[in-house]
């Protein structure tokens, strides 16, 4: 039973600054184990907030009066864990069915200790329960169609463990070959899986033993090894599958995740290289100054990419606002764990990214100084460039403000790099902003690469590396 005793609940008013405005005043009620509660007001009369204070989900804000459980005053996550909140918008993920929904909430607000074949069945009972058998996977009612002796075949796109394991053979194309043909039974292996779930009640451990060498042997044996690595893991058990789905459903989403993160800087490599193919060989004289000018343009261009291009990395961010707030309400996660995650998806992608595109133009532009370098200052700039639309994202209250203030911060620093205008030059009222900006570092840095051991002299100087000919 949880009974509320004189509620009373302020707030710092948003339409009034250094105001505060009262929410509820004296409000006392209980609920019963048992009993539906209708919890009924015009607009604007309180009821979200009631109901967000007695599942413990406001941060902010002074309330007086009690909330008990049972009779007692509960610790802060005891609400958060013990309460479901259904809000009035959708916050699911969209690329889960029912069950997988229900199934990756009940690893994340499960205790940890609670043995996984206990959450499935309880996610089991709550579709039951809520009349949902019918939203289970489409591929189930198909399932039930090839049961009854209908012969069925379908190609699957990216498809999650729970539909993949409704599946009895397996054929794999790659280029237009056959490269796995009844790899597996999938009966067999849903068998061995159910079994083993029955068995090893944590059910943490792999595929069985043997099922796993047959699969390597004849996955070895087709002439793509990542797609049948991708195999292993959508042939996880189920739930285990659940809690990596959402980290590897971004990295697998080629045009929705993949594809603005690289295709655009690939396009302006592409450029750079065909623009500016061998502008690092050696030369004499006038030729030697033209060709330092136009170097240290293809560098400037280079290192400021990262910076235009991360309005890629805003969307994503501003679209899982409400999942993410809906998750932290819950006490599903800390903010960092799922920054944390977020970055290292974003730092995965640069990695390989930075390493194709700097190979790419290094070589033709047929450049000098330390490729590790080259390669080095363009990833760190481009992991600044997210972390930057990362925080511009969280700022703006939607994706329009987002990719409208990102351009428009991002043009700023560009003229205090030191192609455009000399460090030396710029006004001393802006000298600040040009030790702020990491475009600058990154340039500098490149330059530095490039021409520290040249014995070209350039007609202009970069702040604090001032490069001439060796007096001789
Ligand atoms: N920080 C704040 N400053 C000023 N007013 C606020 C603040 N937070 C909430 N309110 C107002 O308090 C009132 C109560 O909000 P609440 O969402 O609890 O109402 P509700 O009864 O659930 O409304 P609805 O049925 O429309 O969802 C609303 O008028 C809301 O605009």
């Amino acid at each position: 039973m949880v009974t509320f005793q004189d509620l009373e609940y302020r707030v710092a008013n948003n339409a009034k600054w250094r105001e505060t405005v009262t929410l509820l005043t004296g409000v006392s009620g209980s609920l019963h184990p048992r009993q539906m509660l209708a919890l009924l007001g015009p607009s604007g009369s309180g009821k979200t907030t009631l109901l967000d204070l007695l599942a413990g989900r406001k941060t902010t804000g002074a309330l007086s009066g009690r909330i008990l459980y049972s009779g007692h005053a509960p610790s802060k996550p005891f609400p958060r864990r013990h309460t479901g909140y259904v809000e009035q918008c959708d916050t699911l993920l969209g690329n889960l069915t029912v069950q997988e929904m229900l199934a990756y909430t009940a690893e994340l607000k499960g205790p940890a200790a609670e043995p996984l074949a206990a959450k499935l069945a309880r996610v089991d009972a709550a579709v039951a329960t809520l009349g949902l058998a019918s939203c289970r996977p489409v591929v189930a009612t198909v399932a039930a169609l090839a049961a009854g002796g209908i012969t069925v075949c379908a190609t699957i796109h990216s498809p999650s463990a729970a539909v993949f394991r409704q599946f009895d053979r397996l054929m794999l194309l790659l280029g237009g070959r056959l490269a796995l043909a009844a790899a597996y039974q999938g009966s067999a292996l849903r068998a061995a899986n159910d079994e083993r779930l029955k068995r090893d009640a944590d059910a943490a451990a792999d595929l069985p033993p043997a099922m796993l060498a047959e699969m390597a042997a004849r996955c070895s044996s087709s002439t793509s090894t990542p797609a049948a690595h991708g195999l292993h893991v959508i042939l996880l058990p189920a739930s285990q599958a659940e809690v990596a789905y959402r980290g590897r459903r971004d990295l697998a989403d080629f045009p929705g995740y993949l594809a603005p993160r690289v295709l655009d800087k690939l396009a302006v490599a592409l450029l750079i290289m065909t623009l500016y193919w061998g502008v690092g060989r050696p030369a004499e004289g006038a030729a030697a100054i033209a060709r330092a000018i136009n170097l240290s343009a293809a560098l400037f261009m280079w290192t400021v990419l990262p910076g235009f291009a991360a309005a890629a990395y805003c969307p994503t961010l501003v679209e899982e606002r409400l999942l993410f707030n809906r998750e932290l309400s819950d006490g599903l996660y800390q903010p960092i764990t799922y920054l944390a995650a977020k970055l290292l998806s974003e730092g995965a992608v640069a990695l390989v990214q930075s390493l194709a595109l700097c190979a790419l133009t290094y070589f033709p532009l047929h450049l000098g100084g330390q490729w590790v370098l080259y390669w080095f200052v363009y990833f760190l700039t481009t992991c600044i460039g997210v972390v930057l639309a990362y925080a511009i994202a969280a700022l703006s209250p939607n994706i329009y403000v987002a990719n409208a203030a990102l351009p428009a911060y991002v043009i700023t620093p560009l003229f205090f790099v030191g192609q455009l205008m000399r460090p030396s030059d710029q006004p001393a009222h802006w000298k600040w902003y040009g030790y702020l900006d990491f475009l600058r570092y990154g340039w500098i840095a490149q330059m530095v690469n490039q021409f520290e051991h040249s014995h070209v002299f350039l007609a202009f100087n970069v702040e604090r590396s001032e490069m001439r000919r060796p007096a001789d």
